[in-house]
């Protein structure tokens, strides 16, 4: 079974044509699966329904364990921007998880500095959010993300304010967090580069569907190297033809076919 496993889900916000139209697919444990579409086809509210804050009208998402998914501590979640709690501490914000559910304790706190000194900001964890650039800043929301061991991380677009040097040093962070972890991820992103280097799937999203999935062959781990070479840029080149296709099209396709 899946590790996650969506099947004809349908959703519609009210007065509104479905904004999900009947997406099937499949994420295996420990892999990163993008998502990437244009402006307004549908991939937040994708994954919105993937952490269970909607539910489909029609169709479901199951979790490895038969479960219907709901939010819980299993799944972590990254938006694009920080949204950091200004009055608390660094290492605060990364315990929010925790204090939700309980006071932290002495295992917890070497627990958050053990990811802050992993993503560089041990220096930073008494200081307040506003004394940190925002590259840090999303480095924090990172830790917060990754402090109760999610299973499962879904990131909308977390990385799309950053420069480009700043965003490929998280990209490397967070592949290399991941991995260690064995989480499994879904990422949503308006960029091809960027799904290109984390994905080892990629789901091409138009008009609510699915018109295009592609396996991702590139080595692993990851190195920015890769970004030079040809068979990098053929898979951005293949998702920049879906896109098009779609587009053109008017996403009369929903066949998901495999590379
Ligand atoms: N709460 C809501 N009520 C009504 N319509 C909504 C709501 N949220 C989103 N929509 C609409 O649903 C469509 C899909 O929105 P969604 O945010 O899922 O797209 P997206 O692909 O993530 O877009 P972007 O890349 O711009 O974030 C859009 O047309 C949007 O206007």
């Amino acid at each position: 079974m899946s590790f996650m496993d969506i099947q004809n889900v349908v959703f519609t916000y009210p007065g509104r044509p479905p904004v999900v139209d009947g997406i099937d697919w499949q994420i295996e444990a420990g892999e990163i699966h993008c998502l990437v579409g244009r402006s307004g086809c549908g991939k937040t509210t994708l994954l919105k329904l993937a952490a269970g804050l909607l539910r489909p009208q029609s169709g479901r998402i199951l979790l490895r364990d038969g479960e219907l998914v709901s939010p819980g501590p299993q799944i972590g979640f990254m938006f694009q921007a920080p949204v950091l709690l200004e009055w608390h501490r660094v290492i605060d914000n990364v315990l929010l998880p925790v204090s939700l559910q309980r006071r932290p304790d002495a295992r917890d706190r070497a627990r958050a500095l053990a990811l802050l000194d992993t993503l560089g900001l041990a220096a930073h964890a008494q200081h307040h959010p506003r004394a940190l650039s925002g590259g840090q800043q999303s480095r924090v929301a990172l830790a917060r993300a990754l402090i109760l061991d999610p299973a499962l991380l879904l990131l909308d677009e977390p990385f799309a304010a950053l420069d480009a040097i700043t965003r490929s040093d998280l990209q490397d962070d967070l592949l290399a967090m991941c991995r260690q972890r064995g989480t499994t991820v879904l990422f949503v992103t308006h960029d091809i580069a960027e799904a290109v280097y984390l994905g080892d799937r990629i789901a091409v999203m138009h008009g609510g569907r699915i018109v295009d999935a592609l396996q991702v062959g590139l080595p692993t781990p990851r190195t920015q190297t890769l970004r030079h070479g040809v068979p990098f840029n053929q898979y951005c080149a293949r998702v920049h033809a879906a896109m098009d296709q779609a587009r053109h099209a008017g996403a009369q396709t929903t066949t998901v076919g495999a590379a």
